[in-house]
């Protein structure tokens, strides 16, 4: 029999009312809804309801994405911003919702059991990861921001680029002292902006318990400045292009991108 044919009209967009379910349950099965001759109550049909979704969410085929397809949804830039930087462009990754659940599920996953307090992260793209991070290991998220940004009192870091200077700051109340931070950003490459990060959160007494990274372009040693903070990263680009691997931080300071 259809049910939905004969029965009322249930709206796609909107969930059935009790009564179109029972209306439904009714043609479809009616031993489903009846014990022992007695019609189903509102919480007996809202467990039904329930169960059946719980099952049709688990029985649903879902795309999943292997890390090494995860690389795939990464666009190599050559040359931008400026002439000799291979750019990692995430944006595909980021269109991408089964890339972009995969990609914060795996730098999460690490630090599921850490008891992390809060997520610190600095803008623009460490925002991007560091607040769905947060919300997976159900800790709060504080914003590490460039100068002028923030309204309340400030610590700030300043520090080297090749030609010139950039700083960060954060407020002295973002992290409590002793509060366990996960530091988070889309990309590790000379390690000064992490550096900065690790350096702001010590002002703040904070216990640092790692960092997680998207991308780490190895080549680039920003490993060493981390010492002796643990680093999690998902995607690992080895040294084998050396010469095109370049941060752009090491270049003349310009807009940000
Ligand atoms: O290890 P490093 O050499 O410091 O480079 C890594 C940093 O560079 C990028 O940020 P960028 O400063 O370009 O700013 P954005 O996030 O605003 O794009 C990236 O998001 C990292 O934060
Ligand atoms: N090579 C690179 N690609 C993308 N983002 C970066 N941030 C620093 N270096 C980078």
């Amino acid at each position: 029999m259809n049910a939905r044919a004969e029965g009322p009209a249930v709206c796609q967009n909107t969930p059935p009312t009790n009564s179109h379910v029972r209306e439904i349950a009714e043609k479809v099965a009616p031993s489903a809804i009846y014990n022992r001759g007695n019609p189903l109550d509102s919480e007996r049909l809202y467990r039904y309801r329930f169960g059946v979704g719980i099952l049709l969410h688990c029985l649903t085929p879902r795309k999943t994405i292997a890390m090494t397809d995860l690389r795939s949804y990464v666009r190599d830039i050559p040359d931008y911003p400026k002439p000799g930087i291979l750019f990692r462009d995430i944006t595909p990754l980021l269109a991408d919702p089964q890339a972009l659940t995969a990609a914060v599920d795996a730098m999460a996953e690490p630090f599921l059991d850490s008891d992390i307090d809060v997520v610190a992260a600095a803008e623009a793209r460490g925002f991007i990861f560091g607040t769905p991070l947060a919300m997976r290991l159900n800790a709060g998220f504080v914003p590490i921001r460039k100068p002028g940004k923030l309204p309340f009192d400030l610590h700030s870091f300043a520090y080297q680029l090749e030609y010139g200077t950039d700083e960060l700051q954060i407020h002295v109340d973002g992290i409590k002292p002793g509060q366990r931070v996960l530091i988070v950003d889309d990309l590790l490459a000379t390690g000064g902006t992490v550096e900065a990060c690790l350096r702001l959160l010590e002002k703040c007494e904070a216990k640092i318990v790692g960092c997680s990274f998207l991308i780490h372009l190895e080549a680039l040693g920003g490993e060493a400045r981390m010492e002796p903070y643990d680093v999690h990263s998902v995607l690992k680009y080895g040294g084998d292009d050396k010469e095109q691997e370049l941060s752009i931080q090491n270049e003349m300071p310009g807009p940000s991108v």
